[in-house]
């Protein structure tokens, strides 16, 4: 054996070891509780597979003015169903006066073909709406806080501790019935009140919604202002207290940085990503807000860095093209146009 290859193969080992000790220092974070790890996780490393949360049918029409005809909103779901999506968010159980486009829930819920494998999750911000998402058949429902105390009383009427004491009460109704959870933080890279926001606030209500049981939590930039250099000093705040295994990040692309931002967070080890196809939407409580990130652009991107994301790239545009129609807007996504030409 040459001096050389005993060193690589001692760099081997080396190399081997320090996976062994990450990989289980995760498994002790995710067994034990996540506040006792802190920086349990690797940087600058890519997933093998990304779980693209689609969330057009929510986020993306919840802002439509004129209202979506219910059977239109099923045959949009059903076909994000059909093109190897694996969670499809589907309404919310909010209050029609604040939502009037979202009214229409248990109709929807109730009118999808379920496709096994794929899960349905939709929006409930107390626990009238989780019982009304319960009683419609729901089994996965989530919850949505922020990390700005103006944006959590536009949007929700409540403070953030208040937020988080009506969560709590849906969580322990959930875990009651079954009812997986997931939960959303808004306003991680800025506000449309406030401004800018402490990556400290966004660990720390992340942290508290893990903790009541949420299995993952969806980092939002609600308006789209964040920049790769924003995301990751948020995500290296909330990965303090937090492992990249339980989060998610929703990017709206106001200022055209949302594709940049994701990869940032999947270079950070997130692996699970939000997207509306065709980049609609936006929340109806953030002035300024555009669509989110288009999830052609998004699955593209991904497949070009050979990571794995069970969607056909084809059946989600034509799913895409399917609601502009409907909608009468053009599609927003530049994959899908780039296709169409
Ligand atoms: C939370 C509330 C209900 C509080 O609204 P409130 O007015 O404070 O509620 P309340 O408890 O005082 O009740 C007032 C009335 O609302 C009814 N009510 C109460 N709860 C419900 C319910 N669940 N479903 C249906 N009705 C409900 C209740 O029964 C009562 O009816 P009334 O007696 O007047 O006839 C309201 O503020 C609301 O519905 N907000 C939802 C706003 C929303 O959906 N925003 C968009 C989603 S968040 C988002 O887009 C961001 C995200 C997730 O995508 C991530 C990101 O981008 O950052």
């Amino acid at each position: 054996m040459t001096g050389g290859s005993w060193s690589s193969s001692n760099m081997a080992t080396t190399l081997l070891c320090r996976a062994n000790v990450i990989s289980s220092l995760k498994t002790f974070c995710r067994t034990y509780g996540v506040s006792t790890i802190r920086g349990a996780h690797t940087a600058s490393e890519f997933p093998s597979k990304v779980k693209i949360v689609e969330v057009g049918p929510r986020d993306g029409l919840q802002n439509e003015k004129t209202l979506v005809p219910t059977n239109v909103k099923i045959e949009f779901i059903n076909k994000l169903s059909h093109s190897g999506h694996r969670c499809v968010e589907v309404t919310s159980f909010v209050s029609p006066k604040w939502v009037p486009q979202m009214a229409d829930h248990t109709e929807v819920v109730q009118g999808i073909q379920r496709v096994s494998g794929v899960t349905y999750p939709v929006l409930t911000p107390n626990l009238k709406g989780f019982e009304a998402a319960v009683s419609a058949g729901c089994d996965e429902v989530a919850i949505f806080g922020a990390a700005s105390e103006t944006f959590s009383q536009k949007n929700i009427n409540c403070s953030i501790s208040e937020s988080l004491e009506r969560f709590q009460a849906v969580v322990k109704a959930a875990q009651e019935k079954g009812v997986r959870v997931r939960g959303y933080v808004s306003c991680v890279c800025g506000c449309p009140y406030e401004g800018s926001v402490d990556p400290k606030t966004v660990a720390k209500v992340a942290l508290a919604m893990y903790q009541m049981g949420c299995y993952e939590i969806s980092l939002g930039d609600t308006i789209g202002v964040g920049t790769p250099g924003c995301i990751k000093r948020m995500l290296e705040e909330v990965m303090t207290v937090l492992p990249a295994e339980v989060l998610a990040v929703h990017c709206h692309d106001t200022y055209g940085q949302a594709l940049a931002n994701i990869l940032t967070a999947v270079q950070m080890g997130v692996s699970v990503v939000d997207a509306s196809v065709a980049g609609l939407g936006g929340c109806p409580y953030a002035r300024g807000a555009s669509g989110n990130v288009a999830t052609e652009d998004v699955v593209y991107m991904l497949h070009g860095l050979q990571i794995h994301t069970g969607v056909d790239l084809d059946k989600l545009i034509e799913a895409g093209n399917y609601i502009c129609q409907a909608l009468q807007r053009p599609n927003m996504s530049k994959v899908s146009c780039a296709r169409s030409n």
